[in-house]
């Protein structure tokens, strides 16, 4: 096994998740280990937004109320009180017209609260548009009304609608000009990335528009906004799209003059902007929508940032690889990042840095059990006690190891550029190209580093094909958090050692 030690504060070598170009040669499959310390900067602190935090809290009058189905959540005619949280769901917590209704539920459970709901697509929308748009490009104008998945996505979403009560034009429209696109596509025999990125708007176009109008008919004022269309402005690198600063007093500006106008809940489409050159949809990577979440707390300096998902909390690994995993109570700000920097899907990587820079304490819960206390993610916490926080898998990594006499700089580059950069590198450097890696970060305690190098010396990791990560993960996670054994052990008789 190599096992590579990181104590430094910045992201890995350029280790390039998804595989990136090459040969696709299956390489030895060494597994690294990494150990990752909290408490540091991952990233380049970054100049706060305009300072829209107390400015931008909405401030309403109070008013008479519209009452309504579900009582207290209400929001009051002609003022009301202020948006002070932000609650997120995901894909999975509003996958059918039962969930949609759990979610109300969850949203009335706090009377006091008044939410901004952001929204992803119901389920596995998302993956089905991207299926249906490959399939579009090579079937025929004719026959794009036979595509599975476009079946699948339009019954999904009739369904809902019917079985919430609503009329189907809440989203009629939206499945005419979702249709119109894929025969485009099938017309041009041709998805490009821009094209790709506004195929997949639709799912979260959709969704909001569908819970938007099933809490206007249950009595709960709401109103559906495209993120696209109330600040979110973005680089142009549709797919993987960055918010841009002036984000923040554009989004701040337009939810809080809405509120003030007409009270009621913004219901917001995750995961999309709109690029500044091109003012066409962009895309935030995929688990976006805990970054559109994050950004709205910020810019609306909130009190607290909910983000809802079928889980119990950040986990202490990744469920699907090791069920005994369990839920990881308290993270600050830096783990959770370093968490889904290094490859934990139940956070975009990117999400934690507004919260950050706003201070505003994120909560992750489950929507299927609301009563876990779930994670709570703020600057600061205790780390007297902590040894290891989480066990972090990424597979499929490509890794350059290269050796030089000279600095090189940024790395980001080369992700873009694999198919030429080893031919360039091997002018100056000693290059080793690895592909089909994992890499299994330890997250934890820096200060307890030797301990946690000790005991993961201990864990009966296996040591040679990365087709067996899992299995190490299962031996880490037992060793960590299943079994006493090494918890007591000396950590000063480790440093002399
Ligand atoms: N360390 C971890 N803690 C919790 N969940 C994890 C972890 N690693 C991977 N996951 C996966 O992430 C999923 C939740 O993230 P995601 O699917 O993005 O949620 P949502 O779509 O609801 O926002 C979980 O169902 C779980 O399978
Ligand atoms: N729907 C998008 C954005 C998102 O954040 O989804 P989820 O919250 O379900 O991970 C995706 O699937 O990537």
């Amino acid at each position: 096994m190599e096992i590579a030690i990181r104590f430094a504060a910045s992201p890995p070598p350029p280790a390039i998740a998804g595989g990136g170009a090459g040969d696709g040669r299956r390489g030895g499959g060494a597994v690294r280990v990494a150990v990752l310390g909290g408490g540091r900067r991952l990233e380049a602190a970054a100049a706060a937004a305009a300072a829209v935090g107390n400015s931008a809290r909405c401030r309403a009058k109070k008013g008479g109320g519209t009452g309504g189905a579900l009582g207290g959540i209400g929001v009051e005619e002609g003022g009301g009180d202020q948006l002070s949280v932000v609650m997120k769901f995901g894909g999975s917590s509003v996958s059918s017209a039962a969930r949609m209704r759990e979610v109300t539920g969850l949203i009335a459970a706090f009377p006091e609260e008044r939410p901004v709901v952001v929204l992803s697509a119901m389920g596995k929308t998302t993956n089905l548009l991207l299926l249906a748009g490959e399939k579009a490009v090579g079937c025929g104008v004719i026959r794009v009304s036979e595509i599975e998945e476009w079946n699948v996505i339009k019954d999904l979403h009739i369904k809902t609608v019917d079985e919430l009560g609503l009329p189907r034009s809440v989203i009629h429209t939206m499945l005419d000009e979702l249709e119109q696109l894929l025969k485009g596509i099938a017309m041009m025999k041709e998805l490009t990335l821009r094209t790709t990125d506004y195929l997949v708007s639709f799912g979260e176009c959709m969704s909001t528009r569908i819970f938007a109008a099933y809490l206007n008919k249950v009595g709960v004022k709401a109103r559906q906004c495209d993120a696209f269309d109330i600040g979110f402005i973005t680089t142009d690198d549709f797919g993987n799209a960055d918010i841009l600063e002036a984000t923040y007093p554009a989004v701040a500006k337009r939810i809080h003059g809405d509120w003030i106008r007409d009270p009621a809940i913004p219901i917001v489409t995750g995961f999309l902007g709109k690029g500044w050159k091109s003012g066409a949809v962009t895309t935030l990577g995929r688990g976006g929508s805990d970054l559109t979440a994050t950004t709205i707390g910020k810019a609306l300096g909130l009190r607290e940032i909910q983000v809802w998902k079928d889980v119990d909390g950040v986990l202490t690994c990744d469920p699907n690889i090791y069920p005994n995993a369990t839920t990881v109570p308290y993270l600050t700000f830096e783990e959770a990042a370093e968490l889904a920097y290094f490859g934990a899907q139940v956070l975009h990587p990117q999400s934690m840095r507004p919260a950050r820079e706003g201070d505003i304490p994120v909560r992750v819960k489950n929507s299927y059990n609301p009563k876990a206390p779930g994670t709570l993610i703020t600057k600061h916490r205790d780390m007297d006690k902590v040894v290891l926080t989480s066990i972090v898998l990424k597979s499929n990594v490509t890794m350059l190891d290269i050796v030089s006499t000279r600095m090189l700089g940024q790395f980001g580059f080369l992700a873009k550029e694999l198919d030429h950069v080893v031919e360039e590198l091997e002018k100056i450097a000693v290059v080793h190209l690895l592909q089909q890696r994992a890499i299994i970060s330890l997250i934890g305690n820096v200060r307890r580093s030797s301990l946690i190098l000790e005991k993961e010396k201990r864990s009966e990791c296996p040591d040679d094909l990365a087709s067996e990560a899992k299995q190490c993960i299962k031996a880490l996670h037992q060793a960590f958090f299943e079994d006493d054994v090494l918890t007591e052990v000396d950590e000063d008789a480790l440093h002399m050692s």
